[in-house]
C-alpha cells in the first residue's frame, strides 16, 4: 500500500459531566489526513489551520502520533476543523494519523487499541494526553474512555447544531481554570450526570440525554468565559432542544434537538450571541461514525 487516505471528524468532549471521559463524534466537519512512506517523519498542512498548526512533529499533534507508533512517514492534513474551537481540532489529526498508520503498516490494532496512542498526541496541543476527543474520533458514535479503555454507544437519531461565537479558548488555558480538587457532592452530581447521560443514550432517550448536559463541572467553571452562555443555553430550549453544553473547552456550545427543530434552535442561539454583540458560525450535522478510510 502507497499511500492511506481517512477522513478524521470534528468531536464534542466532555458532553457537560463527561470531563476527559465523555465524547461525541460529530459527521461534520472533517478533516482528511494523507499518510504515505517516507524517509523522514515530515507533515504539510492545508486548509484552516494553515501557517497556524506547528509542522515540527515534536508539536503537532499528528507528530507526536507518528513517532509513537515508531514511523516515518509524510503526513498531509487538510485541515478543516476551526482550531481553538472545542471541536478536537487537535485531536482529528491525531487520530486520523493513528488509523493510516495502522492501515498502512497492517500493525493489526483494533479501533480501542488506537485511543490511547493517538490521545499522546495531545499532549502537543492540551499538554496532557485527554482520550476524550481522539475517542470518539475514532470509534464513532457516545464514546466512553477511562484508562486504555474505550467504549462507543450508538445515539439515537438526534440532530447536532454547533454555534461557534468569535471567542478564543484554549484548551490549556481552559483546563488551567478549573480546580485541582472538587467537593464530593460536586464529585456525585457530576458523575450521576455521566451515568445518567450514557443510560439516555443506549434507552435512545433524547430527553434523557439532553437533561444530563446540564449542571456540570465543566459548565460551572468555564462558561464564564462565553459571554451570554445562559441566554444562548435558555434561547436554545425554548426553540426545542433537548440539552446544551459547551463543546470540549469552549468556546463553540452545542445543542442535541430534534432534526426537525435544528433550524429554530440554531437561529435562537445566534440571535442571543448577537444580543451580546457576540458574531457567531455556526453548523447543523449528526453523530458520526468514526474514522473512515477515503
Ligand atoms: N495537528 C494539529 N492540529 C490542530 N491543532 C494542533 C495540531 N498540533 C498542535 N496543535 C495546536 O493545538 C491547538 C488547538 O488545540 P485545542 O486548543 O485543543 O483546540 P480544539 O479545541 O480545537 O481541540 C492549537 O494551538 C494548535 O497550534
Ligand atoms: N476534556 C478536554 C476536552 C478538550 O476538548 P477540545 O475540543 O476543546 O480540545 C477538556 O475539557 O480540557
Amino acid at each position: 500500500m502507497e499511500r492511506v487516505r481517512v477522513r478524521a471528524s470534528a468531536t464534542s468532549a466532555n458532553l457537560g459531566a463527561g470531563f476527559d471521559v465523555l465524547g461525541l463524534a460529530l459527521d461534520e466537519p472533517y478533516d482528511v489526513i494523507e499518510v504515505e512512506p517516507a524517509e523522514r517523519l515530515e507533515i504539510r498542512i492545508v486548509g484552516k489551520g494553515a501557517g497556524s498548526i506547528p509542522l515540527d512533529p515534536e508539536k503537532n499533534t499528528a507528530g507526536l502520533v507518528a513517532k509513537a507508533m515508531g514511523r516515518d512517514v509524510l503526513i498531509t492534513i487538510h485541515s478543516n476543523i476551526r482550531p481553538s474551537g472545542g471541536l478536537g481540532s487537535s485531536a482529528a489529526p491525531a487520530a486520523g494519523t493513528a488509523f493510516a498508520i495502522n492501515e498502512l503498516f497492517s500493525l493489526g490494532y483494533t479501533r480501542e487499541g488506537l485511543v490511547p496512542i493517538a490521545a499522546k498526541g495531545e499532549v502537543a496541543a492540551a499538554g496532557v494526553a485527554h482520550a476524550d476527543n481522539v475517542g470518539p474520533c475514532i470509534m464513532g458514535g457516545l464514546t466512553i474512555v477511562c484508562g486504555d479503555h474505550a467504549k462507543s454507544v450508538a445515539m439515537p437519531d438526534v440532530s447536532v447544531v454547533a454555534i461557534l461565537p468569535d471567542i478564543e479558548v484554549s484548551t490549556k488555558a481552559a483546563r488551567e481554570l478549573l480546580p485541582a480538587c472538587v467537593p464530593l457532592r460536586e464529585m456525585v452530581l457530576n458523575v450521576g450526570k455521566a451515568c445518567m447521560l450514557v443510560a439516555g443514550a443506549s434507552s435512545k432517550d433524547p430527553a434523557m440525554i439532553g437533561r444530563s448536559l446540564m449542571g456540570s463541572f465543566n459548565e460551572k467553571y468555564r462558561s464564564p468565559l462565553i459571554k451570554g452562555y445562559e441566554d444562548v443555553r435558555a434561547g436554545a430550549l425554548s426553540q426545542g432542544a433537548y440539552g446544551v453544553a459547551i463543546s470540549g473547552s469552549g468556546p463553540t456550545m452545542i445543542a442535541l434537538c430534534p432534526g426537525e427543530r435544528s433550524k429554530h434552535v440554531e437561529k435562537a442561539m445566534i440571535g442571543q450571541f448577537g444580543k451580546h454583540g457576540i458574531s457567531c458560525e455556526s453548523f447543523i450535522t449528526r453523530v458520526g461514525q468514526g474514522v473512515q478510510i477515503i
